[in-house]
């Protein structure tokens, strides 16, 4: 099997994306009822053939998001609602629950109810009998109601290593009563894949039927959990975008969905989908309020990242030999990193990016990677700041002079009637002309960004275009206390990219304007500014 040619696809495996219902039972998240409704339309854009969008009865936001989804015209997605089996106590025709799911008018209809016999009989107090007719007349009902019925056997995998015949008999009421689907569920994430593939296995012999999976990520074995479920005859798989969920989430369907196209072979999505999954993954990610972790498989930053020398060595003649699919398939893409783990092949790669003439057995190479290397262990981390080494490069190979120096600089902090102030004095040269400002800011490095940057603007107005993204400090060994080294990492952009730089010192200003100078120095050096006077 050829993982990296996007391979004929054939069978088709169903994904459920319940990233709106068991995604928002994760802590801290709560999406709006606006971001539930995006979401709902990334997904259909993407392919996904069922999205549950909530628990109707359970809050407001739910019961207005099924009015309101009505509204969206949906190419690929069917929307399905969410909720439990009737009460024990109630006929399921005047079962709140089951009305609210109705009343949801949704095409498909999921429900939980009981395999695990400790569920029915200490959390419910409930014969084994009473737990089969709950779950036999609710999914009848709503057959009869014209719904497509999914059963999640909730802890089926629990439920079926304390008692097979058990768990068996309450997925059999399910089918038998016309569930179009019946899904496992390993809602604890307690199971491990030989245990998933064994009960499966023995369902799809002893009940038959469409089947699916749904796994929790307690043991960090969500996917492979649902892999395994998937070998083993489950054709629809549950999970989230970006693996959110209760406790420690549901499946990445991320991670579930490259696997099965890209290394299984079954149809889940359009290639052309699949090459969205990065977009979609950060869109979420940026709903959820939750940062997409650089190392999350396929989609995060560091997916492809090349750090160690050894790696980058390989990939830069097939790239293959430290990728396990090709990046852009999944619409990531290969990165080379600069560190202290270099090899002379980074520095190249990375030159060959900045478009500057280095060559494998050039002169400079050993020259730089020394200095990298002892810039790293001074403190500078160039993997997030790699315009300052960019910067270091062009001035040892094309020795071009900067585009201004910085003759001096103070500050001072004082109060105000009600507030603190800093003020930053900056006198910039360019050539034989100098520029000498103040700027207020809110803080002396803000007060510093400001007083520089309008220093230069009587040069090099464009300078007013970079704004500051992100600014870090880390303080480089604890011993020294207040006096220690500390590195500064800033982030900017002038609307279109974004670059990082970086400073070190024992005194926090310094490093920050060492950080602040690189990065409007490397701004003006690869925007194609002229350099004054010229
Ligand atoms: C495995 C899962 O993740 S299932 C999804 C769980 N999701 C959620 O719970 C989020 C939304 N939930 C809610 O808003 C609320 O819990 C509600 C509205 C559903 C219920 O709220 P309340 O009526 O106050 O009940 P509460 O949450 O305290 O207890 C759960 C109830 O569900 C019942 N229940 C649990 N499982 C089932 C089942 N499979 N079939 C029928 N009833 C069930 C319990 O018996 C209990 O009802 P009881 O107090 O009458 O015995
Ligand atoms: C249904 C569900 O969310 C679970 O069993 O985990």
């Amino acid at each position: 099997m050829d993982r990296h040619s996007g391979k004929e696809l054939s069978e088709r495996v169903f994904l459920y994306d319940t990233t709106l219902r068991d995604g928002a039972q994760m802590e801290d998240i709560s999406f709006t009822l606006e971001d539930k409704l995006r979401i709902v339309s990334r997904l259909d854009s993407l392919g996904i053939s069922l999205i549950e969008g909530g628990w109707p009865g359970a809050n407001p936001k739910d019961r207005e998001f099924f009015a309101r989804v009505r509204e969206i015209e949906l190419k690929h997605a069917r929307i399905a609602a969410f909720g439990s089996t009737r009460k024990a106590g109630n006929s399921v025709s005047r079962d709140p629950v089951v009305a609210d799911l109705l009343e949801a008018r949704t095409p498909v209809v999921t429900i939980f109810g009981k395999s695990w016999h400790l569920h029915v009989r200490d959390i419910l107090g409930l014969s084994r009998e009473q737990n089969l007719s709950m779950i036999r007349e609710t999914v009848d009902y709503l057959k009869q109601n014209g719904r497509e019925v999914v059963y999640d056997a909730e802890h089926f995998f629990d439920g079926f290593d304390d008692d097979p015949d058990f768990a068996l008999e309450t997925v059999r009421a399910a089918r038998e009563a016309g569930a179009d689907w019946i899904v496992l569920c390993d809602t604890n994430g307690g199971s491990l894949p030989d245990a998933i593939s064994l009960a499966t296995a023995r369902v799809a012999k002893d009940v038959g039927g469409a089947l699916g999976i749904h796994a929790h990520n307690d043991s960090e074995l969500a996917v492979a959990n649902s892999l395994a479920a998937v070998l083993a005859g489950a054709r629809q798989v549950h999970g989230t975008i970006n693996g959110i969920g209760e406790r420690c989430g549901n499946a990445n369907l991320v991670s579930v969905a490259p696997n099965l196209a890209l290394k299984m072979g079954f149809f889940v999505m359009e290639p052309a989908a699949l090459a969205r999954l990065r977009d979609s993954a950060a869109f979420v990610s940026e709903l959820s309020n939750r940062a997409l972790p650089k190392n999350m498989p396929f989609v995060g930053e560091s997916a492809f990242a090349h750090k160690a020398g050894v790696h980058v060595h390989a990939v830069r003649k097939v790239s293959r030999a430290y990728e396990h699919i090709r990046p852009e398939l999944v619409g990531n893409r290969q990165r080379i990193l600069l560190s202290e783990q270099s090899g002379r092949s980074n520095l190249v790669e990375k030159a060959r990016q900045y478009g500057l003439s280095l060559e494998d057995g050039d002169s400079h190479l050993s020259t730089l990677l020394a200095r990298l290397k002892e810039m790293e262990y001074a403190g500078y981390q160039f993997e997030g700041a790699d315009a300052s080494f960019e910067l270091l490069m062009r001035q040892a190979l094309e020795r071009t002079d900067p585009f201004f120096r910085i003759d001096f600089f103070r500050i001072a902090m004082g109060r105000g009637e009600k507030d603190g102030y800093a003020e930053a004095t900056v006198q910039v040269r360019v050539g034989s002309q100098s520029e000498h400002t103040a700027a207020l800011g809110n803080g002396p490095v803000n007060a510093l960004d400001n007083a520089l940057r309008k220093a230069l603007s009587t040069f090099y107005p464009e300078v007013r275009h970079i704004s500051l993204l992100d600014y870090k400090v880390r303080v480089l060994s604890g011993s020294a206390g207040t006096a220690s080294r500390v590195r500064v990492l800033v982030e900017s952009s002038d609307g279109r990219r974004k670059w990082g730089t970086v400073g070190v010192s024992e005194n926090v200003i310094e490093a920050s304007l060492d950080a602040l100078k690189d990065s409007v120095e490397h701004y003006l050096l690869t925007s194609g500014a002229l350099r004054h006077g010229e």
